[in-house]
């Protein structure tokens, strides 16, 4: 039945995917960091501390001193596209466009900054979206990422009159296809080396080890990720995790501390992958690539290689196409 003229205008229905990721300052400025970092460490998903007790200590010591330290650090890897980690999403998306046929929107969108995951909610809405597949791009599973993601999401849904209908991509920590993407990934830059590495580290982002006790399947679910490309590989993995934050314990071994004990021991070449990272960003650029280096150099190491994360290249691409376009069936048949 055609709709009365005075009707509003019914668009076709479609179908968005939303990919998310962390989110970054606009500028590699003390002051842009600082807002982002408010509204990151802000978050009671991300620092577990009542907020009496963390707002004076984040407002009174974290943002006077870490914005001028972190906006140097993101200086030595900012692009001309900007923020490596928002170029790389933003080209991800690029690259899936049109991919689930023609009645499917990839967009994406950053937990904390922009764009925000409420703006391209209401886009995807505007553009006819019925059904949407929020997509956190975290193949481990943490409370810190994951699910503040889905919560910003669902707190932004709670607003709308009509909703979308919702699914939330499950962490593919696990699967063949992500693991196969990892191992094509670390053999083609291990081939690219001119020497041959005696350790392959793998550094995921590290958490305070409470949460592993409280119950986040984080730590388990990297543990399984290393296990299954090491037997992909068919080489040895030493898991570590960088990042370290605040006073709590974190998970341990620490990627600093072991890159620091490798050469002592006799291990001089080592090569090191962050398959935790759908994108590579100030963690892996800087804190691995940068600082990693010179730790494992400067104690005694005489080769170093950081193998880059899957990024937008063919085979990360391609992995996504299908974890993505499986979350989909039912909605869309995938070419
Ligand atoms: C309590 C502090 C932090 C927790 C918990 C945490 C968990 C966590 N983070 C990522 C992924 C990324 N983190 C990035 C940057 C970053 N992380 C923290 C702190 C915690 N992360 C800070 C303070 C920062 C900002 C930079 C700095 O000042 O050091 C990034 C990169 C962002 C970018 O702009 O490039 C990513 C990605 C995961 C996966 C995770 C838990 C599993
Ligand atoms: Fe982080
Ligand atoms: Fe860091």
């Amino acid at each position: 039945m055609i709709p009365p003229q005075d009707h509003p205008p019914v668009p076709t229905p479609r179908i968005g995917v939303l990919l998310i990721n962390l989110g970054t300052p606009n500028a590699p400025e003390p002051g842009s960091v600082k807002l982002y970092l408010k509204e990151f460490l802000s978050d009671p998903r991300v620092v577990e501390i009542p907020q009496l007790v963390w707002q004076p200590i984040l407002r009174g010591v974290i943002l006077t001193t870490r914005p001028r330290k972190s906006a140097h650090a993101y200086q030595q890897v900012w692009t001309e596209e900007g923020s490596p980690l928002a170029a790389i999403t933003a080209r991800q998306a690029r690259a899936l466009a049109g991919v689930f046929g023609p009645d499917v929107i990839v967009d994406h969108a950053m937990r904390y900054g922009r764009p925000a995951i409420r703006e391209r909610i209401d886009a995807l809405k505007a553009q006819g979206c019925e059904r949407i597949l929020i997509a956190p791009l975290y193949p481990q599973y943490c409370a810190a990422t994951t699910a503040t993601a889905n919560d910003e999401a669902f707190a932004h849904l709670r607003r709308l009159r009509w909703q979308p209908a919702v699914r939330t991509l499950p962490p593919y920590h696990d699967d063949p296809l992500y693991i196969d993407a990892l191992k094509q990934n670390v053999e083609a830059a291990l081939a690219g080396l001119d020497f041959e590495p005696q350790a392959v580290l793998a550094s995921f982002h590290g958490m305070p080890e409470r949460t592993l006790e409280l119950g986040d399947p984080y730590h388990c679910h990297c543990q399984k990720t290393a296990r299954l490309l090491s037997d992909r590989l068919g080489r040895d993995l030493t898991v570590t995790f960088q990042s370290r934050f605040g006073r709590a314990k974190w998970l341990e071994p620490a990627t600093d501390v072991v890159l620091a004990g490798l050469p002592e021991r006799g291990v001089t070449r080592v090569a090191l992958v962050a398959p935790g990272f759908s994108a590579d960003c100030l963690e892996t650029l800087e804190e691995l690539a940068i600082r990693g280096r010179e730790t494992f150099l400067g104690a005694g190491g005489s080769h170093f290689a950081y193998l880059p994360c899957l990024n937008d290249s063919n085979v990360g691409v391609e992995m996504l196409r299908r974890i993505i376009g499986r979350e989909l069936e039912g909605w869309v048949r995938t070419p």
